[in-house]
């Protein structure tokens, strides 16, 4: 596309000094004419006027000149003031000396309109198509009545206008916009496309952003002109005002290189159809001359017996078949030597998993006929770690001299720690028992032990070391198991993890005991005169009186020189709560009991 920036009306004095010579070098002749398209509208009137002035000179004839105008709008009379068979007779035809028979405008009145753009169409063809469509273009960038929206291949047809078309078409009926037609027959798009050449005028300020879109936008059917950005030979001619909203740099380039063309002697120049066929003959010629390197002499010819198939058989497999199964013995698929290396005799992991878990096992495993128990009223508790340590803990609230909390580590390599005569049973007599765990190939094996001051013998690991199955003595509860599991991590994961979750458990448990946790339960469910008679039974059976609780962290042992000679003391993070709901239910049975009975005695009372 070549834009020309043109000043004032020297727009219509260039468009119409291009005209002249093209059909002047064209030299029309009745079987040959010069095939125009032309448009109506206020754009195109200064070009008509300088034709007809032309014209009058005698510098131009358009005696050999066939004409095919743009458009023309539905339904008014062709004799109407505004109609474009009016416009053109007005401005043009009825003052130059085109042949009648060669003017051709859609007729908006035809019996079948639809007919009438086909044959349009078939017209231009037998014409020869048109050699130059001069356009200009409605401020929405519409070309002849092509609105937006319009298929950049559309053909003659039928059109109905868009709003803004008939609002800027409304100045020339009298601004009233129920007299401008509401549709319109049109040639396409693609009929301007057709054309050998198109120029096409763009003046004034409102069509501004029309014509930056059709330049600097990409092709689109809101903006139907920008078609021309796909026409090898399309010149727009526009005034200063219409550039406004160019880009400077767009509005110099255009200036420059028409400066330049000009400068260099091409101008506009633009060779006739038959000019360029009859240079391409001689290229040709040149081409198949046999002295030429490219004359089909130098092609080589297809070599006889070399065939294909010209369609290949569609032979369906699969992309296995495909790749060879096992690559050559000792070659990479790269080529690359390989060898087998030996596995490594040291696991990932040791054979033996331990996991870190804190095991509690609630009063009725430990104290109630299990053979694994710390005394009548222990709680237990074991931490393996994942080094294979294993930390004992027992408690017992059952009597003062029990309430101690005993703790001992044992390495898991180390089973002179254990008991050798282990009958899994700490026995009654051993208020100190320690129960210790260990898991083994995820929980398949379960190795337990029992260990005590007393019970502390030397021994070999199988002495103190029974090994069960999945369903393991202590009944541990598929909750626990699936924890369990859960908790593998690497062992130096868990070895942190265990300090971590040591060191806090023993700071909940210190401050669950200072603030009364465990005495709670009693001061508000039972809710009775600690004076009462009945509160004997109650905590008696509740044990939740704060003399009963728990030592605190300072009171417990923390040294190998403690009971049972074990590690340093670790405290159970939840110890308090499982007291707390050991203790409770019983408290709180005895409390309700205890209620009652104070009712019914009040009741009793006269
Ligand atoms: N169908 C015509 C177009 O062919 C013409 O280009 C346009 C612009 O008219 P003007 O030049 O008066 O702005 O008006 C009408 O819509």
């Amino acid at each position: 596309m070549f834009a020309e920036v043109v000043k004032g009306d020297s727009s219509f004095g260039k468009t119409n000094t291009l005209l002249q010579e093209r059909i002047k070098s064209f030299a029309p002749s009745p079987g040959k004419p010069f095939v125009l398209g032309l448009p109506t509208g206020s754009s195109p009137e200064g070009v008509y006027k300088n034709l007809v002035a032309a014209h009058k000179k005698g510098e131009i004839s358009f005696k050999n000149v066939v004409t095919f105008n743009m458009d023309e709008y539905v339904g008014i009379p062709r004799e109407h003031p505004e109609s474009y068979h009016s416009f053109m007779y007005k401005n043009f035809f009825s003052h130059v000396d085109v042949d009648p028979a060669n003017i051709n405008i859609l007729n908006g009145n035809a019996e079948d309109l639809e007919e009438e753009c086909i044959a349009y169409e078939e017209k231009i063809k037998r014409a020869g198509g048109i050699e130059l469509f001069l356009g200009g273009i409605g401020p929405d960038g519409h070309i002849a009545f092509n609105e937006p929206g319009s298929s950049l291949r559309s053909r003659t047809r039928v059109k109905t206008l868009a709003y803004d078309t008939i609002i800027a078409n409304s100045r020339f009926f009298g601004n009233d916009l129920n007299k401008v037609p509401k549709m319109a027959l049109t040639v396409g798009v693609q009929t301007v496309m057709d054309a050998r050449e198109v120029v096409v005028i763009i003046t004034g300020p409102h069509k501004a952003l029309a014509l930056q879109k059709c330049i600097e936008g990409g092709v689109n059917h809101m903006w139907t002109l920008s078609s021309l950005q796909w026409h090898p030979h399309a010149m727009i001619v526009v005034d200063e005002d219409a550039t406004l909203e160019l880009q400077v740099k767009t509005v110099k380039y255009f200036k420059s290189i028409e400066q330049v063309a000009t400068s260099e002697g091409f101008g506009q120049a633009l060779a006739s159809e038959e000019f360029v066929l009859r240079k391409r003959d001689s290229v040709l010629e040149k081409l198949d001359s046999p002295k030429s390197p490219t004359a089909k002499t130098f092609l080589a010819p297809p070599k006889p017996g070399l065939t294909r198939q010209i369609t290949p058989d569609l032979i369906p497999d699969s992309m296995h078949e495909r790749v060879e199964e096992q690559p050559a013995k000792g070659l990479g698929l790269d080529g690359l030597e390989t060898k087998e290396l030996p596995l490594s005799t040291t696991p990932l992991f040791p054979a033996v998993h331990m996991h870190k878990r804190d095991y509690w096992y609630d009063c009725g495993y430990c104290c109630g006929g299990s053979s694994i128990y710390c005394n009548n009223y222990g709680f237990c508790q074991v931490t393996i770690l994942p080094d294979g340590d294993a930390y004992g803990y027992c408690s017992t609230v059952g009597s003062a001299a029990d309430q101690e909390v005993y703790t001992t580590a044992i390495d898991y390599t180390d089973w002179s720690d254990s008991c050798a005569s282990s009958t899994l049973c700490c026995g009654s007599d051993n208020p100190y028992g320690i129960e210790y765990i260990f898991l083994q190939g995820g929980l398949s094996t379960i190795m337990y032990g029992c260990d005590s001051a007393a019970y502390t013998t030397t021994g070999t690991p199988a002495a103190g070391l029974v090994t069960g199955t999945t369903t393991p003595p202590l009944s541990l509860s598929d909750t626990a198991v699936d924890a369990a599991s859960s908790t593998l991590t690497s062992p130096q994961e868990s070895l942190s993890a265990s300090h971590t979750s040591l060191e806090s458990s023993a700071e909940t448990t210190q401050s669950a005991l200072t603030s009364g946790v465990v005495t709670s339960a009693s001061n508000s469910t039972i809710g009775v005169d600690g004076t009462s008679s009945d509160q004997t039974a109650a905590s008696a059976t509740s044990r939740t009186d704060t003399s009963n609780a728990l030592p605190s962290t300072s009171q417990a042992p923390t040294s190998a020189s403690s009971k049972g000679g074990g590690r340093p003391y670790q405290k159970a993070s939840n110890l308090a709560t499982i007291i707390g709901t050991c203790v409770g239910v019983p408290v709180g049975v005895a409390a309700l009991v205890a209620g009652i009975v104070i009712g019914i005695k009040q009741l009793r009372k006269p």
